[in-house]
């Protein structure tokens, strides 16, 4: 499999979503340990069995797969899905993402470029370009591109025919594309949370990848507060492991996790510090709301983007935060994270 990161504009910008944008080296480590069959994937039962499905009747038929969009927080494994998708297909994938696409010939030199049952991988897909966005509508329904050759009066419109591809868009805000998009997804697979056990798997895995001497309550330790991510999972399990190193003899225990987590700055329930900044601003400044959005960005210097994307999703899963009409409000058991008492 050719695997073309990037084909367009070079680096992507900044990343919107992601809490720091990943460094170079950070990068490399995160595709080492990327698991590349479905078999490996470990957790999201639900999208794992629908692909499956997908992507055997698509080969048995010798068809392109039907598009795919997967969406969900960061970290959870949506790139990770898109390429393991391309190879359980057997087929090349090309990588661009939604900010990088700025204008309508870099779409159409992508797609003409395609081979049949090609994978087109656009990440961060709810920042296309509207001009962009035109484009793809008839690429993804009848496989045509409508592109205008020449300018003034002697422009005319040429159709061109594409091969039969497979587009699989990623986003973190399912709810930031517009409608004529979403509708053109044949399979959409919401990526949820880890479990502990799920992300204990992964971190046993990613020890063994990385020679990393780890004992299985070590691993539950660091799975456990995680925030349901894989990505975080194995940042925790390289610094934990830095200080097994320097301050044990090299062995991950409970005790040595709990150690370095503390140090980290993850407490016990596995909050790190913008988690405890932004509930204790709602809890402090605004008596446990509920507060806008933009109040608790400029309370705790942090733009509502990352406040939605990133920190967010996980504290409404975990009960600990609710999006009402009137705006967000700590709940009781948030009241109880911090030792206060619960408001009447
Ligand atoms: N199901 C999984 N099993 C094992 N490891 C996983 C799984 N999902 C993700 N990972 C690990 O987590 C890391 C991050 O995943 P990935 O880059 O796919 O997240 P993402 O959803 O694309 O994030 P972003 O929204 O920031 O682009 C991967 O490098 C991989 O090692
Ligand atoms: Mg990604």
């Amino acid at each position: 499999m050719i695997e073309t990161d990037n084909l367009i504009g070079g680096a992507p910008e900044r990343r919107l979503v992601t809490q720091q944008s990943l460094s170079q080296q950070e990068e490399a480590l995160e595709r080492a340990l990327r698991p590349k069959l479905l078999d490996e994937y470990v957790g999201q039962k639900k999208a794992r069995e629908q692909l499956e499905i997908f992507i055997e009747a698509a080969k048995k038929r010798g068809e392109a797969l039907d598009h795919v969009l997967l969406f969900g927080p960061p970290g959870l494994g949506k790139t990770t899905l898109a390429h393991i998708i391309a190879r359980e297909l057997g087929v090349n994938l090309r990588q661009t993402s939604g900010p990088v696409l700025e204008r309508a010939g870099d779409l159409a030199a992508l797609l003409t470029n395609l081979e049949p049952h090609d994978v087109l991988f656009i990440d961060e897909i709810h920042r296309l370009s509207p001009v962009v966005e035109e484009i793809l509508y008839p690429a993804l329904e009848d496989y045509q591109i409508d592109i205008m050759i020449g300018e003034g009066p002697a422009a005319r419109s040429v159709k061109i025919d594409l091969p039969p591809f497979t587009l699989i868009g990623a986003t973190t805000r399912a709810g930031m594309l517009t409608n004529p998009l979403r509708d053109r997804f044949g399979i959409v697979a919401r990526l949820e949370f880890y479990t502990p056990d799920e992300l204990t798997k992964i971190v046993a895995r990613s020890a063994n990848l990385l020679n990393v001497q780890l004992s299985g309550d070590g691993a539950f330790e660091v799975a456990r507060r995680s925030r349901g991510t894989p990505r975080i999972a194995n940042r925790l399990l390289r610094r934990v492991r830095d200080y097994a190193e320097v301050k044990a003899d090299g062995v991950v225990t409970r005790e040595v996790a709990d150690a370095a987590l503390a140090m980290l700055d993850v407490d016990h329930a596995g909050l790190d510090v913008m988690d405890r900044k932004l509930l204790q601003a709602i809890l402090e400044k605004f008596a446990g709301g509920p507060v806008g959005l933009d109040n608790i960005g400029a309370a705790i210097g942090e733009s509502t983007d990352t406040i939605e994307d990133v920190i967010e999703p996980f504290l409404i899963q975990q009960g600990l935060l609710q999006r009402t009409p009137r705006g967000r409000m700590a709940t009781a058991l948030a009241f109880q994270h911090f030792g206060l008492p619960a408001k009447e």
